[in-house]
C-alpha cells in the first residue's frame, strides 16, 4: 500500500521526495507543529488508504548522542509537554487518566531503518515549544532518558496515524543542538542534505514495507 510521509515545510517535503522518486510514496508539508501536522495527516488519511505514514523534518539533537547532520529515527514518539504542572514536578496527561502519550512505531521496521541508514533509534520527543535553554534540555533528558532529538510534529502525526489504525514512523536529520538559544549554530542545509541521503537509503526499506 502507499505510504504517507508527513514534513512541516516544503524545503522538508522536497528533500524527502527527491530521494523517493518512483516509489509509491505521497509527500506532503503538513505544517509546523503538532495541531497542524495532526490536522493535515488525518484529512490525507481520510482521503486515500495508506499502509505507513512517516513523519519526517529536522530536528534538534540531545547531546552528545544525536550530533549535528546525524539521523534519528524514533522507536518511540512522545509528547513532552502535554500534561499539567504541578508543584511536585509535571504529570503526563495519562497520569491525569486522559488519552496517551507515547506511540510506538513497529520494532521491526526500526530495525530495517537502523540496518539501512545507520539513524541511531531512540525516543524522540514532540514538544509545542522549542528548548532553548541548558536547564530545559536537560530537565527533558533527564525525564526522558533515552530522547535523541525533539521536533515540533511526529505526536501529531501518530495521533492521526493511530485514528486511522495505519502504523507510524518518524525520521529526522538533526539540524541544531538541543540547548542554549543559538541560531548561528543551525546547519539546515546539512540537515536536508542528511535527509536526502537516509531517505535514498530507505526507499528498498519503505518499498518491502509497501508489499506486507
Ligand atoms: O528560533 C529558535 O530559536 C528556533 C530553534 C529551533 C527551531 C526553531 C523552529 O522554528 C523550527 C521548527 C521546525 O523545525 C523542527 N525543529 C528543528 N529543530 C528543532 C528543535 O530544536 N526543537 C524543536 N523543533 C525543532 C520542528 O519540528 C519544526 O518543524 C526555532
Amino acid at each position: 500500500m502507499r505510504i504517507l510521509v508527513a514534513t512541516a515545510v516544503p524545503v522538508e517535503r522536497d528533500a524527502v521526495a527527491r530521494a523517493l522518486t518512483g516509489a509509491d510514496v505521497e509527500v506532503i508539508a503538513a505544517g509546523v507543529g503538532p495541531a497542524l501536522a495532526a490536522a493535515a495527516t488525518a484529512t490525507a488519511l481520510a482521503a486515500a488508504p495508506y499502509g505507513l505514514v512517516v513523519s519526517a523534518g529536522i530536528a534538534g539533537g540531545f547531546q552528545p548522542d544525536a550530533p549535528v547532520g546525524s539521523l534519528v529515527v524514533a522507536d518511540e514518539i512522545t509528547a513532552a509537554d502535554l500534561g499539567a504542572e504541578t508543584a511536585e514536578g509535571f504529570l503526563p496527561v495519562t497520569e491525569l487518566g486522559f488519552g496517551t502519550v507515547t506511540h510506538r512505531p513497529p520494532e521491526t521496521l526500526v530495525r530495517d531503518v537502523v540496518g539501512a541508514t545507520g539513524a541511531r533509534a531512540g525516543a524522540v520527543l514532540t514538544v509545542s515549544t522549542v528548548t532553548g535553554t541548558a536547564a530545559r534540555a536537560a530537565l527533558l533528558k533527564d525525564r526522558h532518558p533515552t530522547a535523541l532529538a525533539e521536533a515540533m510534529e511526529g505526536f501529531g502525526v501518530a495521533e492521526a496515524a493511530a485514528l486511522h489504525g495505519v502504523p507510524v514512523l518518524e525520521i529526522r536529520a538533526v539540524s541544531n543542538p538541543v540547548g542554549p538559544r543559538d541560531r548561528a549554530a543551525w546547519r539546515i542545509g546539512d540537515a536536508l542534505q542528511a535527509l536526502t541521503e537516509g531517505f535514498g537509503k530507505l526507499a528498498p526499506v519503505l518499498e518491502s514495507w509497501n508489499t506486507v
